[in-house]
């Protein structure tokens, strides 16, 4: 079997499709992106298809150090999200082949169903309470949500009080009824970061998500020394070589790799890994769509340190489309009461793709930016 085809689709909300065809009439998709450079990584796939083109889809392997290794600059959020989606397409087409999930091709699966959370509250956390409320009816019991606005790099009093009393509302309404992580998303500081952390710990969130930019990934034993909460981070990661330095200098109790960012299935199960020798856990980041989900899922099962799921269901970026439109078998992607996953049934990634809508909303798939936020003095404050 040969591959023959690469094609992309840009689709909204944000998202990007890849559809890798073959000279045996199989066809895997994978789901390459970063979220506001979808046209440079639409770029990347289409220069690193030539490593692919004309190869045996079955060597999996051998594409994945050929596409790492193959150029003399390396990794970073572009090259390894091209990565994942063309490493993503190869594992669908091998299960397809095979007749067989990819979850069984990596060894069986070490859980029967896989707990997933969801995103309350949006880039500026508001009506928090009545989203959780909405979301606790369906079965959800465990949320994310941002914990703070922009924060100066020594920020205010008001700005930490603000943040902790979300936090505080949400403890008032729901107790220990519900779980919830902080997600810092890089605009703390490190000096704030040890202020914020010490202020949030009465209240116990779940974990403390990205307290500092992956750029300051140093600072997390640091973090981690002064509290009982969980730091998470890892979003902004790309390779088993980012994360060997944090999980050798400990401090994270959570690592967040992005299966459309570093390096797809090939790449997250190896990271699982790592992290489980470390006593780690595996809490894949996923704001994007079906066919980035299933590959974390499938790393998921496989993986017995996986702890959380991120899905996107009704998150604050899905506008123009959402999570399920893109599939046939909605069914296959459907979360039980208390938001578990359960495991895909068909062979691959399990994700039937409608292609025709993908192709249809193709034609206009919009060209998302993440906002660009700035502090009073007009300084950019992180977003
Ligand atoms: O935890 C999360 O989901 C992320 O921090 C998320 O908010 C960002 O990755 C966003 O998708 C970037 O465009
Ligand atoms: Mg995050």
């Amino acid at each position: 079997m040969k591959v023959t085809r690469i094609t992309t689709y840009r689709v909204p909300p944000r998202w990007m499709f890849l559809k890798m065809e073959t000279d045996e009439g199989v066809v895997g998709w994978g789901e390459p992106v970063v979220e506001g450079r979808a046209r440079t990584v639409e770029a990347a796939v289409h220069e690193l298809s030539e490593l692919v083109v004309g190869k045996n889809p079955a060597h999996i392997n051998d594409i994945w150090q050929t596409l790492y290794r193959g150029g003399f600059y390396r990794g970073g959020a572009v090259f390894m999200s091209a990565i994942a989606g063309i490493d993503q397409a190869l594992w669908d087409i091998k299960g397809k082949v095979l007749g067989a999930p990819v979850y069984e091709l990596l060894g069986g699966r070490v859980r029967d169903r896989m707990k997933t959370y969801c995103w309350v509250g949006g880039d500026r956390p508001a009506d928090i309470i009545a989203q959780m409320k909405e979301r606790l009816a369906h079965g959800f019991d465990t949320f994310k949500l941002n914990g703070c606005e922009e924060m100066s790099i020594i920020g205010t009093s008001k700005a930490v009080d603000a943040a902790v009393a979300k936090v505080a509302q949400i403890r008032e309404a729901f107790g220990n009824t519900v779980e919830f992580g902080l997600d810092f998303h890089g605009r703390v500081s490190a000096p704030m970061a040890k202020v914020l952390v010490k202020e949030l710990e009465p209240f116990r969130p779940l974990f403390i998500e990205e307290p500092v930019l992956a750029e300051q990934a140093e600072h997390y034993p640091r973090i981690a020394a002064q509290t009982s909460i969980p730091i998470a981070a890892g979003e902004r990661m790309y390779s088993r070589f980012e994360f060997k330095h944090v999980l050798e200098r400990g401090g994270i109790s959570i690592i967040q790799p992005d299966l459309s960012h570093a390096g797809g299935i090939t790449e997250c199960v190896k990271i699982a890994a790592m992290a489980e020798a470390y006593d780690v856990a595996l809490a894949p980041h996923c704001p994007l769509g079906p066919i980035a989900l299933a590959s974390c899922l499938h790393v998921d099962f496989v993986s017995w340190n996986a702890t959380l799921q991120e899905q996107s269901m009704g998150i604050h970026y899905n506008k123009g489309g959402e999570v399920l439109d893109y599939m046939l078998n909605k069914d296959a992607l459907t979360l039980d009461d208390g938001g578990y996953a359960l495991p895909f049934k068909g062979p691959g990634l399990g994700i039937e793709v409608n292609e025709a809508l993908v192709i249809e909303r193709s034609r206009d798939p919009g060209d998302w930016r993440n906002p660009l936020w700035r502090h009073p003095d007009g300084s950019v404050a992180e977003w």
